[in-house]
């Protein structure tokens, strides 16, 4: 069974009122996670469609003028970390180029 003791060294608090705040924001943060991976794989499926068209087209897989797009977009939202978030998901629905 888990002891007061063990419940602050999980959490990294100090007293129980913060270790009940921390476990009750974690459980949100993780539930969180479990959309923005869903959303993730759905952002693959979706650009994994426009992809197919274009190949079979007789296109190129790749769109670099769409990627500075979607970069831009991710920057002016979240700064210069949202440029990584987004090179990162451009990584994921189209592989390494
Ligand atoms: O929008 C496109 O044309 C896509 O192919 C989708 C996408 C993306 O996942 O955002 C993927 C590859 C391209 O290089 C550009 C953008």
């Amino acid at each position: 069974m888990a002891d007061a003791a063990d419940v602050l060294d999980k959490t990294g608090a100090r007293t129980d009122d913060a270790a009940g705040v921390i476990t009750d924001a974690r459980d949100r943060v993780d539930a969180l996670d479990d959309r923005i991976i869903g959303l993730v794989q759905e952002r693959m499926a979706v650009s994994a469609v426009i992809q197919k068209a274009r190949i079979e087209s007789g296109g190129r897989r790749v769109n670099l003028s769409r990627e500075m797009e979607v970069l831009g977009r991710y920057r002016d939202a979240l700064g210069k970390p949202g440029t990584s978030l987004a090179m990162t998901l451009l990584e994921l629905c189209r592989g390494r180029i």
